[in-house]
């Protein structure tokens, strides 16, 4: 059972910095994640969990069923209070400014319940209201999530993908600074994903910092600049994906189209110090440090190959999340 109270701030002291305990110089991040746990009951769904998301970053929370994703989330946004921790957003905590955050997140829910009976257009007047918010305001995001010619049908009446718009209409209808959004292309088919995704990326461009959890690498891969991998109410790790390959050592692809194989080609590669690599057809894969990319390939070109083509392929993070998850 979720307890529907902000969260506290637990035992966590926040660092005084500066002469009257400010340092005029600190930025302040979109989000502040400090030592977050979450007890239900004994069973600890979030476990220390440490993360920041700066102004204007998409930030995407990633992990198998029961990671503690959307408990994270539900945190985040004072949903779920924290059994200890410090949650801050844009520099506020629940505790003393929770209106004031409420007004700065904007938040889709993994699944949202609307009225059957009300249309398109009741239902973000309605939220508009609840808000303060401008009729004008109301056309422009029916607009934007693109049900401006469906705004007087029933909600009851609307595909998943229709509803799911909605959602974000009402997430993004005050203009938040922080969009948080629950696995927000589930149900969705491909050509709903891929404008669900553009609408994503032009909030971010206007200036939305957006958080979001997914199950699809993909989704992931293509709109996250950092990505956090939960397991287990942990956070295994966090960075972008270059960062993430860092950590994991794993090589780059050289992958070099030869216009012929020559017969002494293990001899050759092997003579420029390349030990390792795998032909396909007339194609050449050598996995490559990081670091010696340069050199191998200086060393490929040297003459002594006929070097049709040659491309590097980084490890996508479907490689990343499988390596992390059985470290
Ligand atoms: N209200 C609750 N009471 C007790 N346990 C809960 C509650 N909510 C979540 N849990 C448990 O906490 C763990 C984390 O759940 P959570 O929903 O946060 O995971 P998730 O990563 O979002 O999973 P999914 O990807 O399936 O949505 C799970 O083991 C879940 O059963």
């Amino acid at each position: 059972m979720d307890d529907h109270t902000s969260p506290d701030c637990g035992n966590f002291v926040r660092p005084q910095t500066g002469l009257l305990g400010g340092d005029p110089m600190e930025v302040i991040n979109t989000l502040e994640v400090k030592y977050a746990q979450k007890f239900y009951g004994p069973f600890q769904a979030v476990k220390d969990i440490n993360l920041t998301v700066e102004k204007g970053e998409i930030y995407a929370l990633l992990g198998h069923n029961g990671a503690g994703k959307s408990t994270l989330i539900k945190m985040i946004l004072g949903l779920v209070k924290a059994s200890a921790g410090m949650i801050e957003i844009e520099g506020l905590n629940y505790d003393a400014k929770n209106k004031e955050i409420k007004k700065r997140v904007g938040y889709l829910p993994e699944r949202m319940n609307f009225y059957d009976n009300l249309t398109a257009w009741e239902t973000i007047s309605f939220y508009a209201k609840l808000k303060g918010i401008t009729r004008k305001r109301c056309e422009e995001v029916l607009e934007q999530v693109g049900l401006r010619e469906a705004e007087h049908r029933r909600v009851g009446t609307f595909s998943k993908g229709m509803q799911q718009r909605l959602g974000l209409a009402q997430a993004i209808i005050h203009k938040p600074d922080l969009l948080v959004l629950d696995e927000p292309t589930t149900g969705l088919d491909p050509i709903g994903i891929l404008e669900l995704k553009a609408m994503i990326r032009n909030w971010n461009k206007e200036g939305t910092t957006i958080l979001f959890s997914s199950h699809n690498l993909n989704d992931v891969e293509e709109l996250a600049q950092r990505i956090g991998i939960m397991n287990r109410g942990e956070m295994i790790a966090q960075g972008s994906l270059a960062e993430l390959q860092d950590r994991l050592g794993l090589p780059t692809k050289i992958k070099i189209d030869l216009a012929v194989i020559p017969v002494d080609l293990e001899e050759i590669l092997v003579g420029k110090r390349i030990k390792t690599f795998q032909l396909e057809g007339k194609t050449v894969s050598i996995d490559c440090p990081k670091d010696k990319k340069t050199q191998v390939i200086t060393a490929v070109m040297d003459g002594m190959l006929k070097v049709l083509d040659l491309r590097l392929e980084e490890p996508g993070l479907n490689s990343i999340y499988q390596n992390i998850m059985a470290e």
